[in-house]
C-alpha cells in the first residue's frame, strides 16, 4: 500500500517552525514564526489562528520554507519582511540600511520636546530616513535636510520620504560637506558608534547582515562625535540645537566634547532601559 503523504496544517507548521527557530538561537521564536508565516501565506496573525487546521498546499509550504530558512540563518526579520515601524510610521528596510531601533525614538522625542518650533533641521547619516521623516512629521514648521554617504541607503531613504510625503530633501555626501556655510536650527545624528573591536561580538543578525558603515565608530566608537560636535556650531543658527544618539557608556565623553565646542543647556536623555541614549545642547 502507498504511504499517505504527510499533511502539514498551519498549526503543525507553526509548532514545527517555532521549535526550529528557537533551536537556531532566534529570540521570540513564537512571535517571529507568526510574522513569517503570515507573510508567506498572505494572512494576518488572526488569519493564521482561524485557519489553524487548514492543510497547506505545496506552493504555500514552499513559501513558508523559503522565509523560515532565511531566518534560521539569522537574517533579521525586518529584512525578510522588508519593513520596520518607527515612531508609529512604517519604513521600508533593506540590507542597505540599519534597521531603525526603538531606542532611536528618544532623539525624535527630545527634538519635539525641546525644539518644537524649529524651521530648519539637518539629519546626518539618514540611513532608512526614519529620523528625518519622523521629525518632518512631528515638527510642523520644519523643513528637513538629510545627508548620507551610502548611495544604496540614500535611494531607500528617498523611497521612505515619498511613502510618507515628508518635507525632507536628501543629499549624497559626507557629514556637512554638501551644505557649504548653510546653517540650521537643529542638527540631529545617530552616527555609527560601535567600537571596532566590539563588532565581532554582536549578535549574528547585526554582525553579518547590517551595513558595517552604519555601525563602526572607530577604535573607541567616538570618531563621528569628534567630527560632528566641533564642526556643528558653524552650521547652527544662534540658539540652535545639536542632538546626537550614542551607545552605552559614551555620554560622559560626548558631553565633554559639547562643552569644549561651546554648547550650553547640555542634557542627556535616557532610553526606556534607563541608558543614556541622547546628548544634546544649544549654541548661544
Ligand atoms: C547608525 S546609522 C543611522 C541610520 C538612521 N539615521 C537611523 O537612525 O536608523 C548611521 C548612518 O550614517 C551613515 N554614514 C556613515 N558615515 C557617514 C558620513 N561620513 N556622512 C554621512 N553619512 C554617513 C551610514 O551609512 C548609516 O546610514
Amino acid at each position: 500500500m502507498a504511504e499517505k503523504p504527510e499533511i502539514w496544517t498551519i498549526r503543525k507548521v507553526l509548532d514545527w517552525t517555532r521549535g526550529y527557530l528557537a533551536e537556531k538561537g532566534v529570540e521570540n521564536a513564537r512571535l517571529e514564526t507568526e510574522w513569517l508565516l503570515s507573510a508567506a501565506l498572505g494572512l494576518d496573525r488572526v488569519g493564521l489562528y482561524v485557519n489553524f487546521d487548514k492543510p497547506l498546499n505545496p506552493e504555500e509550504l514552499a513559501a513558508c520554507r523559503g522565509l523560515v530558512a532565511r531566518r534560521a540563518k539569522r537574517e533579521p526579520l525586518q529584512y525578510i519582511l522588508g519593513t520596520q515601524e518607527f515612531c508609529g510610521l512604517d519604513f521600508a528596510v533593506t540590507p542597505a540600511v540599519l534597521i531603525p531601533r526603538h531606542d532611536t525614538e528618544v532623539i525624535v522625542e527630545e527634538a519635539h520636546r525641546r525644539a518644537p518650533h524649529v524651521a530648519t533641521v539637518l539629519d546626518i547619516g539618514v540611513g532608512s530616513g526614519c529620523i528625518a521623516v519622523a521629525l518632518a512629521r512631528h515638527l510642523p514648521h520644519a523643513q528637513v535636510w538629510g545627508v548620507e554617504q551610502s548611495p544604496g541607503a540614500l535611494a531607500l531613504a528617498q523611497r521612505n520620504v515619498e511613502r510618507h510625503g515628508a518635507r525632507v530633501t536628501l543629499f549624497e555626501g559626507s557629514l556637512f560637506e554638501p551644505f557649504g556655510d548653510q546653517r540650521f536650527d537643529l542638527i540631529v545624528s545617530n552616527p555609527p558608534y560601535i567600537p571596532t573591536a566590539d563588532l565581532e561580538a554582536l549578535q549574528p543578525e547585526v554582525r553579518e547582515y547590517e551595513p558595517r558603515a552604519a555601525l563602526d565608530g572607530g577604535a573607541d566608537g567616538l570618531d563621528f562625535y569628534r567630527l560632528i560636535v566641533p564642526a556643528a556650531p558653524a552650521h547652527l543658527n544662534p540658539g540652535g540645537w545639536l542632538m546626537v544618539e550614542l551607545g552605552i557608556g559614551q555620554a560622559e565623553a560626548v558631553l565633554g566634547m559639547f562643552a569644549r565646542a561651546g554648547f550650553s543647556d547640555c542634557f542627556t536623555a535616557q532610553d526606556p532601559a534607563g541608558i543614556d541614549r541622547v546628548v544634546g545642547g544649544r549654541i548661544g
